[in-house]
């Protein structure tokens, strides 16, 4: 890969009293790629994307976006930037319809006069952009656009959140855990999403625990270790017992694929 980086980040410092949550860690997202981010529990792996997507505040260290430093001080400042994120938790609301989930916080009115937040929802527009977007992602499975959230299956549910983050996103999508709580049909289909997303050239960070996926959709997976990035390897050089062995300090990875 080569390149400007989309999403860099240099020495990023978090702690969290004592905690040392991030220690000097650097991040470095190339155009167009899927990049796992690996490593045991408490690595810090949360930390360092929910700094990228400005739900942390680094203590120290940059972070550059199209090689532009940015300081987000909350999700919406990078959402606004183009960094959109599908949480573990989904970030849905569960009684709220698809087309209402899709642009929850970012809802559009019908012109008029008065204050913005006064104005009317434009319904039909956002069900009919929300159908558009759910039809161009091969997710039409869903029936009706107007379904509560509450009534779809995880997989589903999965769906409209990408959905939502590749619709919005322009230049980065973060997945944390995007197939945690799936069954096995319903993760192929979030992989097969996150391919399609790809596809369509935006390049996405993928927090993941589970090595066959990583290895099936990553094009680079940066193994995080004790709140730094400890290397970058190649899927297609080395085994998943050997990506364990490195986050797990059994093995020390090769000098080529050493951060530095
Ligand atoms: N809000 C917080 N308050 C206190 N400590 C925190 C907080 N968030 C994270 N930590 C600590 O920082 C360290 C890194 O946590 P983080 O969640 O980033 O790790 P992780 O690699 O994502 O772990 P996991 O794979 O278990 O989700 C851990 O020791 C964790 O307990």
């Amino acid at each position: 890969m080569s390149g400007t980086p989309v999403l860099q980040a240099r020495a990023l410092n978090k702690r969290y009293g004592r905690v040392v949550a991030l220690d000097n860690a650097d991040f470095d997202l190339m155009p167009g790629e899927i990049l796992a981010v690996i490593g045991d529990n408490g690595a810090g792996k949360s930390t360092l994307v929910k700094a990228l997507c400005g739900a942390v505040i680094p203590d120290s260290g940059t972070i550059e976006l199209n090689g532009k430093v940015v300081h987000f001080r909350s999700p919406i400042e990078a959402r606004l930037a183009g960094i959109e994120t599908v949480y573990q938790n989904l970030a849905l609301s569960p009684a709220l319809s698809i087309a209402d989930n899709m642009f929850l916080g970012r809802e559009l009115r019908k012109p008029g006069f008065v204050g913005q937040w006064l104005r009317r929802l434009d319904r039909s527009a956002m069900q009919r952009i929300a159908r558009d977007k759910l039809t161009e992602l091969g997710l039409m499975t869903i029936q009706n656009i107007n379904q509560s959230v509450e009534t779809l299956s995880g997989g589903q549910r999965q769906g409209v959140a990408v959905a939502r983050a590749a619709a919005f996103g322009s230049r980065v999508v973060i997945m944390d855990e995007p197939t945690a709580a799936l069954g096995v049909k319903e993760s192929r289909r979030v992989l097969e999403l996150m391919l399609d997303v790809k596809r369509r050239g935006l390049p996405i960070v993928l927090i993941s625990h589970n090595m066959p996926h990583v290895f099936e959709v990553a094009d680079r997976i940066h193994i995080h270790r004790l709140g730094r990035r400890l290397a970058v390897i190649d899927p297609k050089q080395y085994t998943m017992s050997d990506a364990v062995a490195f986050m797990t300090g059994a093995k020390v990875p090769p000098e080529a694929a050493l951060a530095a």
